[in-house]
């Protein structure tokens, strides 16, 4: 039997997703369910069909969800692709949110990781029926056994009810499809009551302009009718409805009660549409909107300057177009005495600030720094007043600070035991609070940590990593802020501050971090003309000192004799090089000593140093 969108019965359709932790193959799962229920041929398959930007096809993750309409069975079964990373919570929630059931994707060879485990959680949270999956049981190192009763364990249900699949050979992928539809419960809404549709996620296209996707709860929208947004108040014009199967396809009937769709209406700039909201019809709009809607809210913040200064407008123009598909970011002009004219930027995690700075250089071709990430900070002054600090330069220096909060984390990570002493280590050396600990099976334990988000998003996943091996999976979610005793760190260049060294960190850390950066610089910036003193510096107080030794640079010295040509050669190049030279104070910085100073990466600081 086939249905139109708009008149299919709700009690034929089903909503899933796929959650999963990274790398257990989601993507190559949802292709296949494509391939196998025939909504793309073999001919035309294309690994990761669901990935459509380069750079998630690049990196194998998925950023955006999408929705794919495929009929099975004499049912419509709606797959709805969820990000599969911590930074993208809130997006994960609405996509759970639009579905009655999800697949809970385990690699067999890997077993349960950190983000398996937020994943379920949340799916618990939207009430979603779970149904569980182990997935590459092709692989030799596969150990579907163990793994099924690790799941069975978790969710409470019996070993032999975890699904077997792969999604490489497609074994097992049909009757997990036949399960889906046994199993997952058809949505429930109120047909001839006013329309309400989530928004779980709206992409910004070159062509089209926005395309919002939305899962009807109640009522039903039509074609060409007039919409409402309830967050923003604000009006439009449908301009066009209709599902994805897998290309685009127009809905006549438009959308009804259950039912997964798109809708296009002219506007240019995902702001306007944003994930989580409620939409109605303009002319008969719904009394309350669909519960649960946030406004994203930036965790990170970091500076990012062109390293051309020339190059100031084109981010500008890079930054403005990027907003449009990503309601997430936020920026704002900042000027900085050392790397001149730039912005600051709000992130909503290390990850997409990641995304971000590389969309930046790949499809934009700029070149940039990136001044050290921060979190946000809550800093209450002694007459009461209180500031909201997202930069190291506006962290208030002098004694009337009464207390600063920073915001901290519930971290779970996810390791073999033998791994537990590692990364007691690593959370105890970054203020971690324990708050518990529990076996998984004989050999995997889940940690859990309070930990300050900022002592997060400085390189923690890369030491946990590289201490266990590349074993230990990471999850963290916001919990609220604490007080803590925290202080701004300069870094001084012959007495002259330099903003962007400036760093928030815990007062047992100040030290470190003087004693570090001094040195990195002291290796980084040439010998000038006369000495240079580095320091470092809780506001008038000096902690840390290096020198950088004088030298008469003549690049003449070499040329004896009266070759007049080979001299102005010279003299040109040295103007040349002057150029990547930044003045702080009367001390010339190479761009690259920036760079490379700011780097987590140490080849970064080697290369520099060349
Ligand atoms: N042997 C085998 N490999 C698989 C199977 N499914 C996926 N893979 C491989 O596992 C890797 C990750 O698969 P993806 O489908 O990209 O994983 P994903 O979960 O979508 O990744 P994210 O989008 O980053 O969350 C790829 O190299 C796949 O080829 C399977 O059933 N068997």
């Amino acid at each position: 039997m086939r249905t139109q969108p708009g008149q299919t019965d709700p009690a034929l359709i089903r909503n899933f997703c796929i959650i999963a932790h990274i790398d257990h193959g989601k993507s190559t799962l949802a292709d296949r369910m494509l391939q196998i229920t025939g909504v793309v041929d073999d001919r035309s398959m294309r690994a990761q069909y669901l990935d459509r930007m380069d750079i998630e096809r690049e990196r194998g993750i998925t950023i955006k969800s999408q929705a794919v309409r495929l009929p099975w069975d004499g049912h419509v079964l709606n797959m709805i692709d969820t990000p599969g990373h911590v930074d993208f919570t809130y997006e994960v929630s609405r996509s759970l949110q639009a579905c009655e059931g999800a697949i809970l994707l385990v690699d067999a060879a890997q077993g349960i990781e950190a983000q398996t485990l937020a994943n379920l959680y949340l799916a618990m949270n939207a009430d979603l029926h779970i149904i569980p999956v182990l997935n590459k049981i092709d692989l030799p190192a596969a150990q579907p056994e163990k793994f099924a009763e690790e799941l069975a364990g978790l969710i409470g249900c019996d070993p032999s009810d975890v699904l077997k699949v792969s999604g490489k050979t497609g074994v097992g992928v049909r009757e997990l499809l036949d399960h889906v539809v046994q199993t997952v419960p058809a949505p429930i809404g109120v047909a001839d009551s006013a329309a309400r549709a989530l928004i779980f996620d709206s992409v910004y296209d070159t062509y089209r302009g926005v395309v919002t996707y939305v899962r009807v709860v109640d009522g039903h929208l039509g074609k060409r009718e007039r919409i409402l947004m309830m967050s923003t108040n604000a009006t439009h014009e449908t301009l066009e409805i209709g599902v994805i199967s897998p290309e685009p396809k127009v809905a006549d009937l438009g959308l009804g009660v259950g039912e997964v769709g798109y809708l296009i209406t002219g506007v240019k700039d995902v702001r306007q549409s944003r994930v989580g909201d409620t939409v109605t019809s303009a002319a008969k709009p719904a009394k309350d909107m669909l519960a649960g809607y946030e406004h994203p809210k930036p965790m990170v913040f970091s500076g990012l300057y062109p390293i051309d200064g020339d190059e100031y407008p084109e981010l500008r123009e890079a930054l403005d177009k990027l907003q449009l598909n990503d309601a997430a970011l936020v920026y704002e002009p900042e000027t900085s005495a050392a790397l001149g004219f730039g912005f600051r930027v709000g992130f909503l995690g290390l990850l997409h600030m990641e995304i971000v700075r590389e969309r930046l250089e790949r499809e934009f071709g700029l070149s940039l720094i990136s001044t050290a990430p921060n979190v946000v900070y809550r800093v209450v002054m002694e007459d009461g007043k209180e500031l909201t600090v997202t930069n190291p330069s506006e962290f208030p220096t002098g004694g009337k600070i009464a207390q600063v909060f920073e915001p901290v984390t519930k971290s779970t990570i996810l390791a073999p035991a033998e791994f537990i002493g590692a990364i007691m280590e690593i959370c105890q050396g970054r203020r971690g609070q324990l708050l518990g600990m529990d076996y998984l099976s004989e050999d995997r334990v889940e940690i859990r940590y309070t930990l300050p988000l900022g002592e997060i998003i400085f390189d923690f996943f890369d030491q946990l990593k590289s201490r266990t091996r590349g074993y230990a999976s990471l999850d963290y979610e916001p919990a609220g802020e604490q007080e803590a005793d925290l202080v701004k760190v300069d870094i001084l260049l012959q007495g002259e501050a330099v903003d962007a060294f400036s760093a928030i960190v815990h007062k047992d850390k100040a030290y470190g971090y003087g004693v570090d950066m001094a040195k990195k610089l002291r290796e980084l910036i040439p010998r000038q003309q006369f000495e240079v003193p580095i320091q470092a510096a809780i506001g008038a107080r000096v902690i840390a000192r290096e020198n950088i030794r004088a030298i008469r640079k003549d690049v003449l010295a070499k040329c004896y004799g009266g070759d007049i040509s080979r001299k102005r050669k010279l003299l040109e190049k040295q103007k040349e090089g002057k150029k990547r030279m930044k003045m702080v104070g009367r001390v010339e910085v190479p761009q690259e000593a920036f760079v490379a100073a700011l780097s987590t990466d140490s080849s970064a600081a080697d290369k520099a140093k060349k």
